[in-house]
């Protein structure tokens, strides 16, 4: 029986170095930059699924579900990876953000290569140099812990992953995959060097 993997795109941020403006929705070569982001992961996964505080109509014309973090106070991205990991019945949640438009092509293979080495409990990813705190795959059941984590008031989650059985899957071979656009000189930069 093969395992079941979906993914939630994280696009529930207030963008306040894009100007406020909602960063999926902003545009990156004439597309959205949330559209980007699922051609990159809908190959991988089975059911993908949008969060998005603002905006749901406009994001909902991408053909997926959307939906609002369950508490509404804008606590980051762990709010919005509660939420999803409740509405999903998959083996595994894949989360990405909205603004890394390049994530790479065999970004779930290799992060559940890795869980599957030691059974471990989720994987976060690594461009070699950091790792990318909101790129992870990991078992919806750890959403009771992430919760009292976050209801406990905090707020940082390479805290929360530190606290579990949690792989490094290490992207070296593929540095900008994990380019992340927060600010408008960012896209403009990453726009010149695709277009190269
Ligand atoms: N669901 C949800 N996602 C969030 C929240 N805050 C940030 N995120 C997401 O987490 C990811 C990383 O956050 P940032 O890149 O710092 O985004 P941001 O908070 O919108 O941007 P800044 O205000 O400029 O820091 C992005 O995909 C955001 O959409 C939140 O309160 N709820
Ligand atoms: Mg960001």
């Amino acid at each position: 029986m093969s395992l079941q993997i979906d993914a939630v795109i994280l696009a529930g941020g207030m963008a306040r170095r894009m100007g406020g403006n909602d960063k999926g929705l902003v545009e990156l070569l004439d597309q959205p930059m949330i559209k980007h982001t699922i051609d990159r992961i809908k190959p991988q996964v089975n059911e993908i699924m949008i969060n998005a505080n603002r905006n749901q109509t406009q994001y909902a014309e991408f053909g997926y579900p959307v939906f609002s973090d369950e508490d509404s106070g804008y606590l980051g991205p762990l709010a919005g990876m509660i939420t999803a990991m409740a509405k999903t019945q998959a083996d595994y949640l894949l989360v990405v953000p909205c603004d890394c438009p390049l994530l790479p092509l065999d970004l779930v293979e290799r992060m559940l290569a890795q869980i599957q080495s030691e059974d471990a409990e989720l994987a976060v990813a690594s461009d070699g140099k950091r790792e990318q705190p909101v790129v992870l795959l990991l078992k919806p059941s750890l959403r009771d812990s992430m919760k009292a984590f976050l209801d406990g008031g905090e707020r940082k989650i390479d805290f929360w992953y530190a606290k579990h059985h949690c792989m490094v899957a290490e992207f070296a071979d593929q540095p900008n995959a994990f380019v992340n656009v927060n600010t408008p000189e960012q896209k403009q930069q990453l726009a010149e060097a695709i277009a190269k």
